[in-house]
């Protein structure tokens, strides 16, 4: 027995619901790239105080230390060099237009432009190498969050991922840029900015007391001004946001059926509805265009009538004799370097980190409602009954619509039972409560009369083989697929598995089991052989097929039952299939009728197939006719000497161990009694016109 792996059982799960025609991801919000507002984005709030998000995107930094502390150091030396610059132009200023003025320290004008070149190199230096180290950690941090998000995501339940996969794929993508971003940028810039701006205040208040009040006076109807963009921002975006994504909901859908779209020559039709969503995100991005104009140039006016106000009143000290020109030019640089410094500011992107880092830590402090790890490991070698017992079951998306009532049922050690019922009678929902997609809402599940919420998920995972009916093969070779979720198996388990499963197709491939996937294209009864590969190479203890052999012609169908015939014979291996052909649901010992979410029959084959009144016979009738013929012919011959003639036929050929070629002039003789009917019924057909 290999030892038992991270469960892959929920993995391949989530990888069936996470294609091209899933739900489009949420875009991510316009908002939540504009300065300052990203905390008000959409979907960004958990109602939690924006202090914690930020606390723990500092967190994030932890690691980092050493570098940023380096880079803190290089900023401190770049910024004393920047802000050197308003007061060295002043004196240099006041030396060219007053006699009585000397360059400190008596150095001559040559002297001091080589002293201020060699100030500003070592100040260049430093800016890079701050740059440079800031961007690295950043980078790290978004790394390093991508990993744990993407951990965090596969440790949730399913139901949880579905309801939202688009949003965990933004958030490994967008999101985590968004505070890598953040984090790199506010750390780098933001402190600059914060350096420049304070410092740059106080050299003012220095030069000026008078002028920095003056410049600060204005500050607050320039706020007041952003607080009403925002505002209106905010509604925007969250328009733009819905038009983006029903933007990219309608070009997933068209890409994902692009055949049916090519065939029904509906290119045009998908073309306009796209360019009439496309036309949609365009006006609203017109309406942004012109807010963010409007504020964008009030603010730039402001700024400049701010200059204006503080050269004329400056203007005034300065005839008055009051400040030196020397001086008046270092506070109208200073004044530039703090309205930068502030602008900066707030286009660091400390808001939108938080929003995006909320959305963020929203799946990294989630506790799975089926956690990982909890309980007691489940030995590999443990066999035992299965028991549902009086299970009630609903989806959480859809509360009150009860798909299972009292339903129990018990599977012995070895034992096989099909269950059949009506589409959406609830079949594979009883798989997806055996593999624990979910719990129960009432009622319990046994194995070997534990409560199989007491094992770990994935020891319990572990014991369970599962084909469903459409397998899911990832990118990699066909033996790594086989041994999806045991990267250590040998290469003699692999091929004895694939053997097993009736894969005899991968020894006619030229690279055999190191095929890669990508090149080939496999029938869906290789899958479905690779996918029983897979299941019997971890040596299942209870193996829940569903529906294996519902899309295959008569030779396909044949092989795979063949595969699963070799499970059977197996006398520890429960079996628990979902089955609609009689090919299959005849090879169980046991069928389990199910019907409004409760088991309504019960018995062996030909138990059912006897009874006159049976739901089953009815099944089978319907199934009859919709599979073995075209729709709306009626059933050729009578019900129950169909049924039974056909399971004759088969345990005949178990029994004498079918060659080949037998095994191929049976498929013949099948094949022609149904076109001999279809024959008759056409023939019929055309006498009754
Ligand atoms: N993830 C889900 N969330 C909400 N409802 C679901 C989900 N999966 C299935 N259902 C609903 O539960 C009911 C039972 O579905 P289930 O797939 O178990 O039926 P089924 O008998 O296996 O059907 P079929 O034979 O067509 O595969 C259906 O009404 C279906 O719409």
């Amino acid at each position: 027995m290999l030892a038992p792996r991270p469960s892959y059982v929920a993995i391949i799960r989530f990888a069936t619901h996470c294609r091209p025609s899933a739900r489009p991801h949420a875009p991510p919000s316009v908002l939540s790239r504009i300065p300052l507002l990203g905390r008000f984005a959409p979907g960004t709030g958990n109602g939690k105080p924006p202090s914690a998000s930020l606390r723990k995107i500092v967190a994030l930094a932890g690691p980092e230390k050493r570098s940023l502390l380096l880079a803190v150091g290089l900023l401190l030396i770049s910024s004393t060099v920047s802000l050197s610059i308003p007061f060295t132009v002043g004196k240099l200023i006041d030396f060219f237009t007053a006699t009585d003025s000397v360059i400190p320290y008596g150095l001559s004008i040559y002297q001091a432009s080589g002293v201020l070149f060699l100030v500003f190199t070592i100040g260049g230096v430093a800016n890079a190498g701050r740059a440079f180290l800031m961007r690295m950690s950043g980078q790290r941090i978004v790394a390093r969050l991508r990993q744990r998000t993407f951990a965090a995501t596969l440790r949730q339940e399913v139901e949880y991922v579905e309801r939202s996969e688009g949003d965990a794929l933004s958030r490994l993508s967008v999101d985590s840029s968004i505070v890598g971003e953040s984090v790199t940028q506010n750390l780098s810039d933001g402190l600059r900015s914060v350096v420049m701006s304070f410092a740059g205040f106080g050299a003012m208040f220095y030069v000026s007391p008078h002028l920095t009040l003056l410049m600060l006076a204005l500050v607050p109807p320039i706020s007041l001004g952003a607080v009403f963009y925002g505002r209106y921002l905010k509604k925007l975006s969250t328009r733009t946001q819905e038009a983006v994504g029903e933007m990219t909901k309608v070009a997933q859908e068209a890409l994902a059926a692009l055949r049916t779209v090519q065939v029904y020559n509906a290119a045009p039709y998908e073309e306009n509805k796209f360019s009439d969503r496309v036309r949609k995100v365009l006006e609203l991005a017109r309406r942004e265009a012109i807010a963010s104009g409007i504020f964008f140039g009030s603010t730039g006016w402001s700024g400049n009538v701010t200059l204006l106000a503080l050269l004329g009143y400056g203007g005034s000290l300065v005839s008055r004799g009051y400040i030196s020109v020397g001086d008046l030019t270092s506070l109208l640089m200073y004044s530039v370097y703090v309205g930068s410094g502030l602008q900066m500011l707030t286009c660091s992107s400390i808001m939108r980190g938080m929003g995006a880092g909320e959305r963020i830590f929203e799946v990294l402090d989630r506790r799975p409602v089926i956690p990982p790890g909890v309980g007691i490991p489940l030995s590999p070698t443990r066999v035992g009954r299965v028991r549902f017992e009086n299970v009630a079951f609903e989806y959480p998306s859809r509360p009150g619509a009860e798909i299972l009532t009292d339903f129990t049922l018990d599977v012995g050690v070895g034992q096989s039972v099909a269950i059949v019922g009506k589409s959406g009678s609830g079949k594979s929902s009883i798989h997806a409560l055996l593999l624990r997609y979910y719990d129960p809402l009432r009622g319990r599940i046994f194995f070997d009369g534990q409560d199989i919420r007491d094992f770990t998920p994935e020891s319990w995972r572990a014991a369970i083989g599962v084909v469903p009916q459409d397998p899911v093969l990832f990118t990699g070779t066909i033996a790594s697929n086989i041994a999806y979720g045991y990267p250590d198996a040998s290469r003699e388990a692999i091929e004895a598995a694939a053997k097993e499963a009736n894969c005899e197709f991968v020894w006619g491939l030229p690279q055999g089991f190191d095929t890669p996937i990508g090149r080939l294209s496999l029938s869906g009864g290789q899958r479905q052989r690779l996918a029983i590969a897979r299941a019997l190479l971890r040596k299942p203890k209870i193996l829940a097929l569903d529906e294996a052999t519902s899309a295959l012609d008569a030779a396909s169908e044949r092989r795979v039952n063949d595969a699963i015939d070799n499970i059977l014979s197996s006398s520890e291996t429960t079996c628990l299939f979902v089955a609609h052909r009689l090919s299959t649901i005849a090879r169980a010992e046991w069928i389990v009728v199910l019907e409004d979410g409760r088991v309504s029959e019960m018995g062996t084959y030909s138990q059912l197939v006897h009874r006159r009144d049976s739901r089953f016979r009815e099944l089978m009738a319907e199934q009859l006719a919709a599979a073995e013929l075209q729709p709306s012919v009626p059933v050729p011959v009578d019900v129950e000497e169909e049924v039974v003639e056909q399971k004759e036929e088969e345990t005949e050929g178990e029994s004498e161990g079918e060659s080949d070629a037998a095994v191929q002039e049976k498929e013949e003789r099948d094949r022609e009694k149904v076109e001999k009917e279809r024959a008759e019924w056409l023939a019929k057909q055309g006498k009754a016109r």
